[in-house]
């Protein structure tokens, strides 16, 4: 690229970035500084905040790449992982607690922290320097720290702090074997790979089977895994509910389902049931998973029961979505956060059995997040230009989830390209992406012979 070039890009960059932090900051005014707890719901952001952000932070990495040396900036990518474990370290020991009430000009001592979570303050130095670069915690005289409008989030926050230990635990192990995984990978078929947890853990089992065993516990009982609990808190209470669920139940149009039956596949608990089911009370539910799995979900629904009419239009049946689907003829059949757990001969599987039982105007509809690529998608919105279609860095969460899930699973998130081909081998067709405010999108399958 010639310097014309590249001084061309940066003005555009420039110019993206102070455009789009206008709308970011007009879309803060229009929200008002009305309270919101922080420990609870992040705010789904309007469709235009949503829009800013994502330009503004593509803008900035991609400005950044281009400004910064290469050499240092590849470097810095390359030994990113103390970032990430600089931050477990950091959540795994409450050090946002210790900071709750600490004066944000005079801050807390390092001496102080230490003592709170049992970290020599030598060490600790370290990671709390590494982490206020990084703006998630402050360095307000030197050795003395404090939260910052990042760390606040953490403070008292048991979902958030295990949803972050959940991405820098076992699945950080994993990932170092990522490389000897793909090295091994040429020429093998997708079904049976040793995944990069499993060659890590020298397991046989699936993660979740590995997660639900019990272990002899440190005085000597058998009990389960510690990380039994960071797990599920992480995944369920914080993942599910808060990261994943609220853009997916008001970007598709459930108002216009009325009261026609969702099949929730592979349901879990039924999170994403009852999600629907608190928002739109018409619309009626069949939760399905694996019989152990159900009487969980039968106690959440009863324990977490808004009222009793709720209650009424759920029915629960087990269900393994690699047999023959029982409900025949459902309005629409919803697969959250499953394909992205299976390789594509296991999804086609578990498409080719709901495609046996659908009726003509049946959907299926895949919740998960759709990876959109830097060449872009037809189906997909494009980020503007300079940016790469699928806004650069602000996509970055989305590449990190495709490596975890290869890593955990040898699955990953797909492109719409990846949905499409699973849907033709089970004799279905992608008939529209639904772009939602978030990590999750609606991929909406029909039968390959359905008439539009
Ligand atoms: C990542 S969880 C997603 C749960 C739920 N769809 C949600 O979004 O909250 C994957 C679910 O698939 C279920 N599952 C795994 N194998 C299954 C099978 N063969 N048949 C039915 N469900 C299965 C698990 O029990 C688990 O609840």
């Amino acid at each position: 690229m010639s310097i014309a070039e590249k001084a061309a890009q940066l003005r555009s960059l420039v110019r993206l970035i102070s455009d789009s932090a206008e709308a970011v900051i007009a879309e803060w005014e229009t929200e008002g500084d009305t309270p919101h707890d922080v420990s609870l719901v992040p705010r789904l952001p309007s469709k235009e905040l949503f829009e800013a952000r994502r330009v503004f932070i593509g803008a900035c990495g991609m400005g950044m790449d281009l400004v910064h040396d290469p050499f240092v900036r590849m470097t810095e990518v390359a030994a990113s992982f103390y970032n990430s474990q600089a931050l477990r370290i950091a959540a795994e020991t409450r050090i946002a607690d210790a900071l709750k009430d600490a004066n944000p000009q005079k801050g807390v001592s390092v001496q102080e922290i230490s003592r709170q979570v049992g970290i020599a303050p030598e060490g600790l130095s370290k990671i709390l320097r590494t982490l206020s670069s990084l703006h998630i915690f402050a360095e307000v005289e030197e050795n003395f720290y404090c939260n910052t409008n990042t760390s606040r989030h953490l403070v008292n926050n048991e979902p958030l702090r295990c949803w972050l230990m959940v991405h820098c635990m076992e699945t950080f192990t994993a990932a170092g074997k990522l490389p000897q995984v793909l090295y091994n990978t040429v020429g093998k078929p997708s079904t049976g790979l040793r995944s990069a947890f499993q060659t890590a853990y020298d397991y046989t089992g699936s993660v979740w089977e590995w997660i639900e065993e019990s272990i002899v516990q440190p005085d000597g009982t058998v009990g389960p895994r510690p990380e039994l609990d960071i797990w599920l808190t992480g995944m369920w209470k914080f993942g599910l509910e808060h990261v994943q669920a609220p853009a997916v139940c008001l970007d598709f149009p459930w108002e216009a389902v009325g009261s026609k039956t969702v099949v929730d596949v592979g349901a879990g608990v039924g999170g994403m049931s009852f999600e629907l089911a608190t928002r739109y009370p018409k619309l009626q539910f069949v939760v399905q998973d694996r019989p152990v799995i159900l009487e969980k979900a039968k106690e959440f629904w009863t324990s977490s029961l808004p009222d009793a009419g709720v209650k009424n239009r759920v029915r629960f049946h087990p269900q393994n979505f690699f047999e023959e689907q029982s409900v025949k003829g459902a309005d629409i059949y919803i697969l959250r956060h499953i394909m992205h757990d299976w390789a594509d001969d296991e999804c086609v599987t578990i498409l080719k059995s709901l495609r046996e039982a659908m009726g003509p105007e049946s959907l299926i509809l895949v919740a998960d997040n759709v990876m959109q690529t830097t060449a872009g998608s037809p189906h997909l919105k494009p980020a503007p230009a300079p940016l790469p279609a699928n806004y650069g860095f602000a996509h970055t969460f989305a590449n990190m989830h495709d490596l975890l899930m290869f890593s955990m699973f040898n699955g990953g998130e797909r492109t719409v390209g990846g949905f499409e081909s699973l849907a033709v081998r089970a004799g279905l067709k992608v008939t529209r992406v639904w772009e939602c405010r978030g990590f999750t999108s609606l991929t909406e399958m029909k039968r390959d012979d359905h008439v539009a």
